[in-house]
């Protein structure tokens, strides 16, 4: 048993690291976590040996714990993981990792993370060398002066081809650091990634030390940063807590700098990964979290709105200011969630009170809908965000729900000089409307793709067809000296980084998976917010005989909305099924018909008792059936049944073809 040597409180920060791991998609972040918490010994080792790397892990992911996150092979919530490790010096250090989500549109979970650090392990992947997310979480650890320790991952893939050493030399570069700094390791097979644990302990600072005690003041008050937060039914909030200043432990009363409520902490504990009490853990050593340490909080808090990412928590009997907090990313993606059995509102509410307790940057209004009842309008960081949220009120859950079509933010300004952001496409102006408002605005992003330069003329391409605007276009540097025919695969040949001007709205549907199609996969892509700018949009509705099918309304660049218009009516006549009387599907932009798709009726054999030779009463019988059937088509308009699952997939059809995962043909059959 390795036992924290007792430390006065003033020296035990210096034993204490805390880091995130950062990297792009797939690098290789959570298989580097699984690896570290083996070798410290807070996972039992997973049956690989360095003499036989090729045999498989059997830790995988340890830290992606959602089905969600297993299912897709994905992270999408930062997570904590507190170990122990005995350095060379002999003392034994505790480390409090974060593993980090890769895809853009958990960004802000990224963000989180850095708060709660002091540095970051940032890894490359050796096969494909810096990509778009390299740049934009390096950047952000830089922002905040973490100190960045660089590696490259899948070194067991290297071969003799000078592909790992090129990758090696584009990591140094930008680091501004000698490649001699930068580690080669396996996470996979495990090669190397002691150098990693030694690295965390040298070349990662300490969390600051607590200031001197004064005259007035025995020791410093406790200031705790909440980082994270889950529901768990017994307990209530869960709060993780990342220790400032001081210490907290059972029985202190503690204050909430948001809400000002009081709680009483019941009981407290780190995370080695699963929960464990303080007071249970064999190395912690100790009754209380204390500065620089990172553990879960649980004070009888049960209301899951009290629960506030970026809250300080203090002693109640010394208050103290509150941390610089984390502001939440705005939501860019809106989309109505509506439950797929009319009855189950309450429950969905519940549902998504308690999900978005662990996903705080998803935002939630009541909204409803002529055609699919009550439901919500929630508010995402992008379309990856949305389907991971819809599929975790599916797994953890078990709530079926209708998501509809989705929407960015649009500005509008009134002759009046009003603003007004809308998220619904129920609430832009129809033409006449339209004529009210001076000006129209869409949020732009500034995107970042990182590709082989020989895709660059189709990446142009398609960034024009989706409404870009060039900004850059520049080598990464040792790629461009790596350029030579030597060169024998794909990432060595040299790359590019262009940056672009692109809408959002373009980006939010099939983007990347187009331009993972005509890059054979070469191109990354990530992207930030860039200031609003006037676009010509307008509102297309689908109208069913007539009628208005609010949920299917979008607002989209009038550029597009006559090949949109097309592919949804197409989509709705697949979908809906035949009827006693004629459905027809339009596409409309104010009066203007765009698309126009017609389901035929059945038509019902009124001759079929009728003897051959009864012409006269043949055509008596088919004149009668005709015009009931005017009459019925009068009554009906407004009334066509749509089957919610109809409707359910061709919603869910735009989301198959984005991904790429299923043509909307199998989706049919
Ligand atoms: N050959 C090899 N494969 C690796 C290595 N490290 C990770 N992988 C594989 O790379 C894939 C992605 O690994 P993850 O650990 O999930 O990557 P990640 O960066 O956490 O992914 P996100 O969280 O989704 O961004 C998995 O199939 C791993 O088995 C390595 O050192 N060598």
């Amino acid at each position: 048993m390795t036992i924290i040597p007792c430390l006065c409180a003033r020296r035990q920060h210096e034993k204490i690291r805390n880091f995130a791991c950062i990297a792009h998609v797939d690098h290789g972040k959570s298989t580097l976590c699984d690896r570290m918490l083996e070798m410290t010994g807070t996972i039992p080792p997973a049956a690989i040996s360095r003499d036989q790397p090729e045999q498989e892990a059997k830790n995988e992911q340890v830290l992606d714990t959602l089905k969600v996150e297993r299912e897709r092979g994905i992270t999408v919530r930062a997570q904590s993981a507190t170990m122990f490790h005995r350095h060379t010096d002999g003392q034994e250090y505790m480390l409090n990792l974060i593993d980090t989500p890769g895809h853009v549109d958990f960004a802000s979970e990224v963000l989180r993370s850095l708060l709660a650090s002091q540095g970051v392990i940032l890894l490359v992947d050796a096969a494909q060398g810096v990509q778009a997310q390299t740049l934009t979480v390096l950047d952000e650890a830089l922002k905040r002066n973490l100190t960045v320790v660089g590696a490259v991952n899948k070194w067991d893939l290297v071969k003799d081809d000078g592909r790992g050493e090129a990758v090696l030399n584009e990591l140094s570069d930008l680091l501004a650091c000698d490649p001699g700094e930068i580690l080669r390791i396996s996470a996979k097979t495990g090669w190397g990634v002691e150098s990693v644990l030694d690295a965390v302990v040298e070349r990662i600072p300490p969390p600051p030390p607590a200031p001197p005690a004064t005259a007035t003041t025995d020791k410093e008050p406790f200031r705790g940063l909440v980082f994270d937060s889950w529901y768990d039914s017994f307990r209530g909030v869960v709060s993780l807590v990342s220790v400032f200043e001081g210490e907290v432990k059972k029985g202190d009363s503690i204050t909430s700098s948001i809400t000002g409520n009081d709680y009483t902490v019941l009981d407290l504990g780190i995370l080695s990964p699963r929960e464990v009490s303080i007071a249970e853990h064999p190395d912690a050593n100790s009754r209380a979290l204390r500065k620089g340490m990172a553990g879960w909080v649980v004070c009888g808090m049960k209301n899951p709105k009290d629960a506030f990412l970026g809250d300080t928590f203090h002693l109640t009997s010394r208050p103290t200011p509150p941390l610089e907090s984390f502001k939440p990313l705005k939501s860019m993606v809106f989309a109505g969630i509506y439950p797929l059995d009319p009855g189950g509102f309450t429950k969905l509410e519940e549902a998504i009170r308690r999900l978005t307790l662990t996903d705080r940057s998803v935002t939630s209004n009541r909204e409803s809908s002529t055609f699919l009842g009550q439901g919500f309008r929630l508010g995402f960081n992008g379309s990856l965000h949305m389907d991971v949220f819809r599929q975790r009120l599916e797994d953890e859950f078990g709530e079926e729900v209708i998501v509809t079509r989705p929407l960015v933010p649009v500005k509008l300004t009134f002759k009046d000089g009003t603003e007004r952001t809308i998220d619904n496409p129920a609430d832009f102006p129809d033409p006449g409307g339209l004529l009210k408002v001076v000006r129209v605005q869409e949020p732009m992003i500034r995107a970042t793709i990182v590709a082989p330069d020989e895709y660059t003329g189709a990446i142009i391409n398609l960034c024009t067809s989706h409404r870009g605007v060039p900004l850059s276009h520049t080598y990464l540097s040792s790629s461009a000296a790596t350029s030579s025919s030597t060169a024998s695969s794909t990432a060595l040949k040299p790359r590019v980084t262009m940056l672009y001007s692109l809408p959002l709205s373009s980006i939010i549907t099939s983007f990347h998976s187009a331009l993972k199609s005509i890059s054979s996969g070469f191109a990354s892509f990530d992207y930030e917010e860039a200031p609003y700018e006037d676009s010509d949009l307008c509102r297309m509705n689908i109208l069913v005989n007539g009628q208005k099918v609010d949920a299917l309304c979008t607002v989209a660049h009038r550029s597009e909305v006559q090949k949109e218009g097309r592919e949804w009516a197409k989509r709705l006549r697949e979908v809906i099924p035949r009827q006693q009387h004629e459905v027809v599907i339009q596409a409309a932009v104010g009066s203007t018909i765009l698309a126009r798709e017609r389901i035929a009726p059945f038509r019902k054999d009124v001759t079929a008792g009728l003897y051959g030779g009864h012409y006269e009463r043949k055509m008596k019988h088919l004149a009668k059936q005709k015009a009931g059937k005017a009459r019925l088509k009068e009554r009906s308009i407004g009334r066509i049944t749509i089957p919610t699952e109809a409707f359910h997939a061709v919603l869910g059809g735009q989301e198959i073809k984005r991904k790429g995962q299923a043509s909307d043909k199998k989706k049919k059959t």
